[in-house]
């Protein structure tokens, strides 16, 4: 049995399966050309530079009267300027023309008339509609927001390496932009093991639901990945293997997240079939989630995570989600880290770092350990909002402790 001594460093197997991913296509990440309206979350591959200018004309900042600022210079509160009011200018009217000596009411977003300069706020007019008692002065530029004042025409409004959100959807749809070139999502396998897990919805004497193959497809996804495939397989060598190189086959598969089978029983399949293939199974000095696996089924990456479901969701953050969203270019591969203050005492372990769950209060500042430490208790993760990293050198805890915190809630 590896003593703690033997056991490999989580920073060591984070590296592993960052390099493993990594050299899955090298610095040239596949992309794909999408609608925008599909874009959501997705990562540009490419920048985008603005094909036209926004805004796309001169218009008007405030609903006020287009005026020229020369015949306004004077006006003050008591000595108001008093000039004719032509036709109004709805938002959408075409551009028109300011008649000289005149103003026109104009509407937020309209297009300022030809000849105007300024805008004069409602507010500070008495709201004529003949003729306007214009109250104060404006300078030539006022409420005028002028054509390619936000985004120049040829300017790269997206860099490359960016993930769209609604700031980013909102200026392409506003530039008329309609389709973006995007990282392709990493595609993953998720492959559960285990005899004991029950296909039927009602699990039979000694059978369980296959809860990771659910919360690990679940976990691809939220990292900007697909789940391909969610496949079972029970505990036979010659049955998995022949899965799993049927699978891989036709290609186009980026990871094969296997759980369960790793550990040190008889009946171990993903270790069995897959060690003498040369994936690699150690120890990293973790808890939960000591047994892991990684290395290369023909050129596919596989990691192999372990059965209980927490340590497979554990391990599956700590090291297969930063390692695959910096593979395919995501500009924030890591989870947001932040120090909170312990709520209780802990105990962390000697020897092994110990992630345990956590509820996050960000406003106060503290974290609250949730539920116990061992890996088979998924309800309690379910109530959980994060991690909390305990170093591994066994010093006690006492409340009010800062500690390092992994918010699950920040993508
Ligand atoms: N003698 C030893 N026993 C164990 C060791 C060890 O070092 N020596 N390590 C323990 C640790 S730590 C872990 S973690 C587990 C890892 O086990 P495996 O990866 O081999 O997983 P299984 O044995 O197949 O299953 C473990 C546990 O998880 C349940 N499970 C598995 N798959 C699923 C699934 N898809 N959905 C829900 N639950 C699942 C399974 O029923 C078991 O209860 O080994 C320890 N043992
Ligand atoms: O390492 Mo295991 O994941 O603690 O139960």
């Amino acid at each position: 049995m590896s003593t703690p001594a033997t056991l490999r460093p989580v920073s060591e197997h984070q590296q592993h399966v960052a390099d493993l991913l990594a050299a899955r296509h090298g610095a040239r990440w596949p992309t794909e050309v999408v609608a925008v309206d599909e874009a959501r979350e997705r990562v540009l591959a490419e920048p985008v530079t603005a094909p036209e200018p926004l805004p796309a004309f001169d218009n008007s900042g405030m609903d006020g009267y287009a005026v020229r600022a020369v015949d306004v210079a004077t006006a003050t509160p008591d000595s108001p300027v008093r000039l004719r009011v032509g036709e109004d200018i709805p938002a959408g009217a075409p551009v028109g023309e300011l008649t000289p000596g005149s103003v026109r009411r104009i509407m937020t977003g309209a297009a300022v008339p030809q000849g105007a300069d300024a805008v004069v706020e409602v507010e500070a007019t008495d709201g004529g509609t003949d003729v306007v008692e214009i109250r104060e002065a404006r300078a030539t530029g006022s409420f005028v927001r002028t054509a390619g004042s936000d985004v120049a025409t040829g300017s790269q409004v997206l860099d490359a390496g960016m993930t769209l959100g609604p700031a980013q959807i909102g200026v392409l749809a506003a530039l008329g932009v309609r389709e973006v070139v995007v990282r392709r999502r990493p595609r993953v396998l998720v492959l559960s093991t285990g005899s004991e897990l029950a296909e039927d919805p009602a699990p039979g004497s000694g059978q369980i639901r296959d809860a990771n193959g659910a919360l690990l497809a679940a976990a691809v996804e939220e990292a900007g990945g697909v789940a391909v495939r969610r496949l079972w397989v029970e505990d036979d060598v010659p049955t998995f293997l022949a899965l799993l190189d049927e699978e891989l086959a036709s290609g186009g598969v980026d990871l094969v997240l296997t759980s369960g089978g790793v550990s040190a029983g008889a009946y171990e399949v993903v270790k069995d079939g897959l060690g003498p293939r040369g994936v690699e199974f150690v120890k990293v000095a973790m808890q939960p989630g000591m047994p892991q696996g990684s290395g290369l089924v023909g050129d596919t990456p596989v990691v192999c995570l372990p059965g209980n479901p927490v340590s497979a969701l554990t391990s599956w953050e700590v090291f297969v989600r930063p390692a695959l969203r910096r593979a395919f270019g995501h500009p924030r591969p890591q989870r947001a880290v932040v120090r909170a203050r312990l709520t209780e005492p802990v105990q962390p372990l000697r020897g092994k770092r110990q992630l345990r769950r956590g509820r996050l209060d960000r406003a106060a500042g503290t974290v609250t350990p949730w539920g116990p430490p061992g890996s088979a208790f998924l309800g309690w993760f379910a109530g959980a909002d994060a991690l909390i990293d305990l170093p591994a050198d066994g010093d006690p805890l006492a409340a009010g402790h800062l500690v390092d915190v992994w918010d699950l809630t920040c993508h």
